[in-house]
């Protein structure tokens, strides 16, 4: 393990604390009732909604067990990803996506983006599933960092998705931003649970219902560690707005719409980063009230 290299090396207001929070953490639900082999009351689903919902609202994040995804799609995955990692920088380099040519509004210009994935096994391309939707599943690799106190594996953002489903191994290190008090807290790793989290795409939706929340991932000095985080994404051409259903003169929209695809090419190169690009978030198109 060598020197980290200075451009990692965050500035001290970004610096994680080495100590974590585990205390009151993010809401770990049940969803076995719902399992298609159970019979499901309707008083035991209105409470697993609510437990959804309540999750959505108080923290923007929650775990799933029991969800009925069998551990060998899990292992497959993990297993896929870490043969990736091992590979060279070339083979990793392959696969394209279609995003946006630019972040003029009017320039309806799309270009290809070298995505980074794995070749094999064919089995675990998802691409074709989802016609025209922008979802896309990523592999993360953190390798054990010497000074995990001054660098993060990711610094904090906001998801853009619809949602995002996240796979961690038992290495932990996703801190999400609590809401009541601002302190990062540690996801505590769950044996064959799947962290689920509201993102921006959703926060506009339900009219600020559910909330977006800013998380961040610290780095291990002893042990690498992985991530497969799938982000649910509609397609590019959508335009993001608060549901209709929703919204009424008592509670008027709290958003204008925005092109999806402008709004996350601009957000690659912006979020909370120090690029020279405006950093976008969604309250750029709140309407002020
Ligand atoms: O590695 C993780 O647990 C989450 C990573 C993350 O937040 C992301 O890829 O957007
Ligand atoms: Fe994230």
């Amino acid at each position: 393990m060598g020197e980290v290299d200075p451009a990692f090396i965050l500035e001290p207001e970004h610096r994680p604390r080495i100590s974590y929070i585990e205390g009151k953490g993010v809401p770990l639900i049940d969803l076995s009732p719902i399992l298609s082999s159970n019979n499901v009351s309707a008083i035991e689903f209105e409470g697993l909604v609510k437990d959804v919902g309540d999750a959505c609202k108080e923290w923007g994040f929650f775990q799933v067990i029991n969800h009925g995804v069998p551990l060998e799609k899990r292992e497959k995955i993990d297993d896929a990803s870490r043969k990736f990692f091992a590979q060279s920088l070339e083979e990793k380099r392959k696969e394209p996506t279609i995003l946006p040519a630019s972040l003029e509004p009017d320039d309806n210009e799309v270009t290809e983006f070298n995505n980074q994935c794995p070749e094999y096994p064919p089995g675990l391309r998802f691409y074709g599933f989802f016609k025209d939707q922008t979802s896309f599943i990523r592999l993360n690799h953190y390798p054990p960092c010497p000074t995990p106190e001054l660098a993060l594996g990711v610094g904090r953002h906001k998801d853009g998705a619809v949602l995002t489903i996240v796979a961690q191994d038992d290495v932990g290190g996703l801190e999400v931003k609590r809401k009541t008090d601002g302190e990062w807290v540690r996801v505590k790793p769950t044996p064959d649970a799947y962290i689920i989290n509201v993102g921006d795409t959703m926060q506009v939706w339900s009219n600020d219902r559910y909330e977006s929340v800013e998380h961040r991932v610290m780095v291990n000095s002893e042990r690498e560690r992985f991530s497969v985080p799938f982000f649910l994404h509609t397609a590019h051409y959508t335009m993001v707005k608060p549901l209709e259903e929703l919204i009424n003169n008592q509670n008027p929209a709290k958003y204008r719409p925005f092109n999806w695809g402008k709004f996350i090419a601009n957000r690659k190169c912006s979020n909370f980063q120090k690029l020279n690009v405006e950093n976008l978030q969604i309250y750029h198109f709140k309407i002020s009230e």
